[in-house]
Parts: structure tokens; sequence; C-alpha cells
């Protein structure tokens, strides 16, 4: 589904900060990327994010040369991809429900044809009674959760999310992992980008370890 292969990236003149990266994301399958603070996770999920483009090697997205896609085509394959930011970026003068929605509302669907969508992600989110609330006044859990539905509405194939688990105590994190595995199950390919070892431990699954650029992989 991704593949990267001798991929690297540097920020400006700066040192190469990914070198030689190689890895599949197989169609639905579940792994964790790890990795010390400023070893490159979250510029690993920039440029499968398509957000950056690779200072070399090569990515394809969807059966796609990275370096062929042009501005047109980008949203179209980026719709497939669903991110959890480190930072949530829920917008504070919406409600929970319109926050969810809102991807749906750009592309000019009707809100009769995704009301109840957007209701059931909520619930399966367990939101369900706080979609008319706005982020100000979520704790960082629910917060954590609508940026999850968010990144979930447009059915993406495969989800990336940033330290999901970072602000949330142990019990939550193990529900946010549980919400995760559970869409794993139906089909979605997930990225757990953590340094969260315990969290890692609950369950056996892929690792991508990154270290002072480079990616190791534990199957
Ligand atoms: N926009 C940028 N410009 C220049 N250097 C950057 C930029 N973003 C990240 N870096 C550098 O790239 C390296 C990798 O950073 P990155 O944020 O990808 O690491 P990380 O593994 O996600 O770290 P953390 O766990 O602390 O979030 C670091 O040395 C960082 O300083």
């Amino acid at each position: 589904m991704i593949r990267f292969e001798n991929v690297g990236l540097r920020y400006g003149m700066g040192p190469e900060v990914l070198r030689d990266v190689t890895f599949r994301i197989p169609e639905g399958s579940f792994q964790f990327l790890s990795g010390p603070s400023g070893a490159g996770k979250t510029t690993l999920l920039r440029l499968l994010f398509m957000s950056m483009k690779p200072t070399r090697g090569l990515i394809t997205v969807f059966g796609k040369d990275r370096s062929s896609l042009d501005r047109r085509e980008l949203p179209l394959i980026r719709r497939k991809i669903g991110v959890v930011f480190q930072d949530f970026r829920l917008l504070d003068h919406m409600t929970t429900y319109e926050n969810v929605a809102l991807p749906l509302r750009v592309r000019g669907r009707e809100e009769s044809s995704y009301r109840a969508d957007v209701v059931d992600l909520l619930n399966w989110v367990g939101l369900g009674e706080r979609m008319h609330a706005r982020p100000p006044i979520l704790s960082g859990g629910e917060k954590q959760r609508a940026a999850i539905a968010r990144a979930l509405i447009e059915q993406p194939k495969i989800l990336l999310a940033d330290e999901p688990t970072g602000n949330v105590d142990p019990p939550l994190a193990r529900r946010l992992l549980r919400l995760f595995l559970e869409l794993n199950r139906l089909g979605t390919a997930v990225v757990i980008a953590t340094h969260d070892v315990a969290l890692m431990d609950q369950v056996e699954a892929r690792r991508m370890v990154l270290s002072q650029g480079r990616l190791d992989i534990y199957d």
C-alpha cells in the first residue's frame, strides 16, 4: 500500500534526519513507530502523509510514485490517509460534531447525507454525550478521541497517529489502544508513533524503530 525505498530526508542544509529508510506498510497491517525523541518519527509521518518530499529515495503511495503526483492528485490520495496530529488541530469555535464533520462539509456534502455517520462515529469513540461541546472544554483524552474521529470520518485506508497516548493516563491509553485495534480489525492499516514502551508491550505488533535516522523493523 505504501512503500519507501532508500528514503533520505534533510531539512534545509542540515544533516540527514532519515537515512536509507526502506519499509512497506501492507494493507490492513498494524505497527508501532518508535525511537527516542528526535529520532525522526514525526518526520517519517510527514513523509507518509506527503506533506514533505524526500530528499532522496522512492516513495510509492497506493501504487503511485510520490514524486510524480501533481497538486490535483495529492488531495485525492490524502483522503485515503487519516492523521491524528500531536496537537489535535481541532477548531475551537466549532462543536465536536462540527469538527468531525468538517472534512465532509468542505467537500460540499449535504449534512443530511452524513449526520448519522458522524453521530455513529462519535458514539464509537465514546463522545456521543459530548458532541455539542467545543474543544476548549473537552479533556485531553476527549480531544484526542475527537481528533481520532475526525481522522476516520472519510474511512481512510490507513490511520497515522503521532503520540496518541502522550497526554493521557494509562487507563485511557489502554482504551485508545483498544480503539485502534478494533479499527484495525475492521480493515484499516494503523501506524502509531510512540515512545510509550508500556503501550507497545500490550500487543504483539510489528515495531518500526528509528535510531539516529535509521530504521529497524521487528516483525
Ligand atoms: N522543520 C524542521 N526544521 C529543521 N529540523 C527539524 C524540523 N523538524 C524536525 N527537525 C529535526 O529533525 C530531527 C527529527 O525530528 P522529529 O520531530 O521527526 O523527531 P521525533 O522522533 O518525532 O521526536 P519527538 O519524539 O521528540 O517528537 C530532530 O533533530 C529535529 O530537530
